[in-house]
């Protein structure tokens, strides 16, 4: 029998018990993230609500929370939720969206960062300016390459205790003691708004399948969306074609062809 060791095997294993995600985003990913989540065989929730995103938790497998479109209202939401799955002893996952932009995000990010998410994921601007470096990110858009990112990641990592993943041509994932890097996808990937939010949605899915195995998990939901984005590409004509294919890649995705195709080096 397989073990929850590979990419391949957690997928299958999210597959035949779906967990729950929460996933507080932004309204820009909402519709986006949740057919992601569908199509790769999780079960996602949009809820934000401060009235309810605590409660809400409680019954999750995972929490996802992501600044990308954010409010006063939805910082509360996200601060009951975090708590709640923090007290729950369940994983929580933040993509700190051009966090570096305005005042307000960077102190939302900072009190979300004291909730203590279990992981971390962002483009290489954002997870720079998280570990006080000077980022050249553009709004949303990270201007800054993932290998310039690796010591901030592993910094943070550290300083969190959390795992920290950097996405873009290359992908980086560390926990401050074991690092990898994740190789595939397409450049058409940053074309399509919104996948870096859906990718944080799936890392919360993989998560929630293996929350014994954190960094094991971020893995899986890089090396998913790589091999996806390159199927993907095959036969797309530009950004339009490009998402629906990688829905239709992420469904038809099985375990063997992602452990067989998945290129994971150790960094
Ligand atoms: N130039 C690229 N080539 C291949 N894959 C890419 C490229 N840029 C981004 N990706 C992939 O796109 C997904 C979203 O990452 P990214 O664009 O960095 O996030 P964000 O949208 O938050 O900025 C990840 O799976 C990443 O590996
Ligand atoms: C365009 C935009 N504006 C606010 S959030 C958002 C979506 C960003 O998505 P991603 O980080 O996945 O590119
Ligand atoms: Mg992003």
């Amino acid at each position: 029998m397989q073990t929850m060791t590979t990419p391949g095997a957690m997928l299958k294993a999210m597959r035949e018990k779906p967990p729950l995600v929460q996933c507080i985003t932004n309204y820009v990913a909402m519709n986006v993230a949740a057919n992601v989540l569908l199509a790769a065989g999780a079960s996602p929730a949009m809820v934000h609500a401060a009235e309810e995103a605590g409660e809400f938790a409680g019954i999750a497998n995972a929490l996802t929370i992501n600044i990308g479109t954010l409010s006063t209202q939805w910082i509360d939401g996200m601060r009951a939720a975090a708590k709640a799955a923090t007290s729950a002893g369940k994983p929580w996952v933040l993509d700190p969206v051009a966090h570096y932009a305005t005042a307000f995000r960077r102190d939302a990010v900072a009190s979300l960062l004291a909730l203590k998410p279990s992981i971390i994921r962002g483009n290489a601007s954002e997870i720079i300016a998280l570990a006080g470096g000077e980022s050249r990110g553009q709004g949303v858009d990270s201007r800054d390459p993932v290998e310039q990112a690796e010591g901030s990641a592993r910094w943070l990592a550290e300083r969190q205790q959390a795992v920290v993943a950097v996405t873009g041509p290359v992908d980086f994932v560390t926990d401050g003691a074991q690092a990898v890097r994740i190789t595939g996808g397409s450049a058409l990937m940053p074309q399509v708004t919104a996948l870096g939010c859906s990718l944080t949605c799936l890392v919360g899915a993989f998560a929630a399948t293996a929350p014994n195995n954190l960094f094991g998990a971020t893995v899986a939901a890089l090396a998913t969306f790589a091999i996806a984005g390159e199927e993907a590409a095959l036969g797309a004509a530009g950004p339009g074609s490009f998402a629906w294919r990688f829905l239709d890649a992420l469904h038809a995705l099985d375990a063997e062809t992602l452990d067989a195709r998945a290129r994971i080096s150790a960094a």
